[in-house]
């Protein structure tokens, strides 16, 4: 029946046994005691007690009604002893991926994921910034860095990824973007065959069932996909005035994804009738009862088999239900699982850089720069303006209430349905940028409100607990204004000149690895947010926003309270105090030819120097991209399969029996 158990672990204690780890490892307490918001809200509160009481109940899980179901197939207990792929990471890459390898019934899939299936709540695009407070978020945190990430919790950076079926396209903000063109034909010109936009747009089309108002008939979009792709119903007053203000400021209003034209437009999202559209949701369910494809939720892969002598990969080691189990494989291991998880199991199993691996204790089957570049693209969420006409935001206390919620659940489109306030993007190029290229620094992200929208005695304050923000930073900085109607724009830099990395730990595949930001170590990017704030505030003085009675706040933070508002300075110590991450770590296993010293991937996604064994998720992406990276990952995962496939013949020889 497919039992392959080697050893046990004991969940109660806590300790992981395994043959080829010498001694007891214990599981860090900082990753038990998974961090919970006390969330106020009644309909929050509600839920995410659900939630909670969900995750808790470790025998019976009370809401599993509630969650999607993923049935074993061929009535099988447990997984095959061997695959032709195993695919680590049910993420927005691996979902893809393994759709598209299961349309053959010939070929069979194994799918280890760490976390559980979604639920009916993870659908509610309101909802999207609660989820990292909860066990559908792995609770990364950055390592602490001077002077940067003052104003959070111990001065460090939070950084959630998805812990799910679905991965992190369960708990984002649903914001669907492809990146410039430039980016692309840069990633290509670096030695990247076959990763230039016109091979990208292919995949990216590949999956999209387009539905936007106005661009049916653009060579760009497709709607022979399965992937929605739509605007968001509702919007308020704030995005006609930031649509407007940037025509006003020569940012015309167009479809941001289509490559002939930069400027302002409408958030395009990854939602349909008011549901969250992750990449489990539409690759995976409608897919699970495939006899080829087992998706194995709450499965945490240990380590990838690889011969040390003839250094292919032949397997996966996981952890099931507290049993040590392995998968062999007969073609490929696959690695899926996201930016930070994927470049741990890789050292884990012996593929990294020789003296990080040797100094905590792993042998080197390949040396090879793993974890040593690490992209990411962090913001600046505070930037607020009042407004003097009440009603104009989207505040929850008016939007996230029982009956609000009943009424989604009827029919769909309310403000509910808005991904966590995000209604319009604006791509510009800041007068500090020196690219000779119409490539854009900044992606400007117009809330219809900000982030004291969810705050008031009842309120959530979801959003500024996601980030980590201490109480008595964000109460001095904004109490007097906590839950009052005003717009923000956050700046989000995209092509950040500072570089961080990541490496182990410890060799316990429990334990988290350490992370580096190197967030603003180059000026150039302290540079570029200051003049993106400047561009903001140009905007916010224009007609549209003025006639709204558009007000800056000056906000106060302990450690610039020498400087003067509004200068500079103050601006630089504001950024470094309220230092906030949108979650696109990319690069730490970098695609590049074997020549680029930091390559740890080739072109077709395979690891340097390692048979049998690719990579495919965002962290190949070698360079910043001017787009957030769940589209990416998913576009990663169509083109990954179409090569995969053509390297085993599969749709040659064996005849596509699924569409
Ligand atoms: C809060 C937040 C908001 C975001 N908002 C947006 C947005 O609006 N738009 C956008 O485009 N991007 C957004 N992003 C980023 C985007 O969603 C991610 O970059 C993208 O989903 C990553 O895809 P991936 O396939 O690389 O990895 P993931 O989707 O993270 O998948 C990795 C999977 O591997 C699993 N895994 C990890 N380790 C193991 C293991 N050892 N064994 C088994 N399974 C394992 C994980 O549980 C996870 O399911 C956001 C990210 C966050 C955190």
């Amino acid at each position: 029946n497919g039992e392959t158990s080697i050893e046990t672990v004991d969940e109660e204690n806590y300790t992981y046994k395994a043959k080829n780890i010498k001694g007891d490892l214990k599981i860090p307490n900082e990753i038990k005691r998974h961090e919970r918001s006390n969330f106020y809200n009644p309909a929050v509160n509600l839920i995410s007690e659900i939630i909670r009481t969900g995750f808790e109940s470790k025998n019976l899980d009370l809401f599993d009604f509630l969650r999607d179901k993923y049935p074993p197939p061929g009535g099988l207990k447990t997984p095959l002893p061997e695959y032709d792929f195993v695919i680590i990471g049910a993420g927005s890459a691996g979902s893809v991926l393994a759709s598209r390898l299961t349309e053959n019934r010939n070929i069979s899939v194994l799918l280890v994921e760490n976390g559980k299936p979604e639920m009916l709540l993870t659908d509610i695009p309101a909802m999207a910034p609660y989820f990292q407070s909860t066990d559908y978020a792995w609770q990364y945190y950055m390592e602490h860095q001077p002077g940067v990430c003052m104003g959070m919790e111990n001065e460090r950076c939070f950084w959630p990824r998805g812990n799910a079926v679905g991965g992190t396209s369960v708990i984002n903000y649903m914001i669907y973007t492809r990146g410039r063109p430039q980016d692309w034909e840069r990633i290509a010109a670096n030695g990247n065959y076959g990763w230039s936009y016109n091979d990208v747009i292919k995949y990216y089309k590949k999956s999209e069932k387009a539905n936007l108002n106005g661009y049916e008939r653009s060579p760009y979009r497709s709607r022979d996909g399965i992937l929605p792709v739509e605007f968001v119903p509702k919007k308020t007053k704030l995005l006609d005035a930031f649509l407007e203000a940037g025509r006003i400021l020569g940012h015309p209003t167009v479809d941001y994804n289509a490559p002939e034209v930069m400027g302002f437009g409408k958030v395009q999202v990854t939602i349909s009738n008011g549901r969250r559209q992750s990449a489990a949701k539409v690759f995976l369910h409608s897919q699970k009862n495939r006899p080829n494809l087992y998706i194995l939720p709450e499965a945490k892969a240990t380590k990838i088999l690889i011969d040390p002598v003839t250094k292919t990969a032949y397997g996966v080691e996981y952890v099931h239900k507290n049993v040590l189990r392995t998968a062999t494989v007969r073609k490929e291991v696959i690695l899926s699982a996201g930016p930070i998880a994927s470049p741990q199991l890789l050292m884990l199993s012996g593929v990294g850089p020789k003296e990080h691996m040797t100094s905590v204790g792993i042998n080197v089957i390949k040396d090879l720069p793993v974890g040593r570049t690490l992209y990411d693209h962090i913001c600046f969420p505070g930037i607020i303006f009042t407004i003097n006409e009440t009603n104009v935001s989207l505040m929850e206390s008016k939007a996230l209430n029982i009956p609000d919620v009943t009424e989604w659940l009827r029919n769909g489109d309310n403000d509910i349905s808005s991904p966590g306030g995000v209604e319009g993007i604006g791509y510009i190029k800041t007068h500090v940028s020196n690219d000779l290229e119409l490539v854009p620094d900044i992606e400007l992200i117009s809330i219809g409100g900000s982030i004291v929208s969810d705050g008031g005695p009842s309120g959530s304050k979801a959003v500024r607990r996601g980030m980590r923000i201490r109480d008595e930073i964000f109460n001095g900085a904004f109490g007097s204004i906590d839950n009052t109607d005003t717009w923000s724009a956050f700046p989000m830099l995209l092509q950040p000149k500072s570089v961080g990395y990541l490496e182990l730990k410890d060799k316990n595949p429990f334990s988290h690895p350490r992370l580096y930001g190197n967030y603003l170590t180059d000026p150039r990017d302290v540079a570029t947010f200051v003049a993106a704030i400047r561009h903001i505030q140009a905007l916010a003085n224009t007609e549209p926003f003025q006639r709204l009675g558009a007000k800056i706040y000056p906000a106060k933070y302990p450690a610039c309270h020498s400087l003067k508002f509004d200068s500079d300075e103050y601006w630089e110590c504001a950024l470094r105090t309220l230092t906030a991450t949108l979650h696109h770590q990319i690069a730490t296993c970098r695609m590049g030819p074997e020549s680029d010293p930091l390559a740890v991937v080739d072109p077709e996604l395979r690891v340097h120097g390692v048979k049998r064994l690719r990579v495919v998720d965002t962290g190949i992406i070698p360079m910043p991209i001017s787009a957030h990276t769940n589209a990416p990952g998913m576009m990663i995962g169509e083109k990954a399969a179409d090569m995969i496939k053509n390297f085993w013949n599969i749709y040659i020889n064996n005849k596509v029996q699924y569409s």
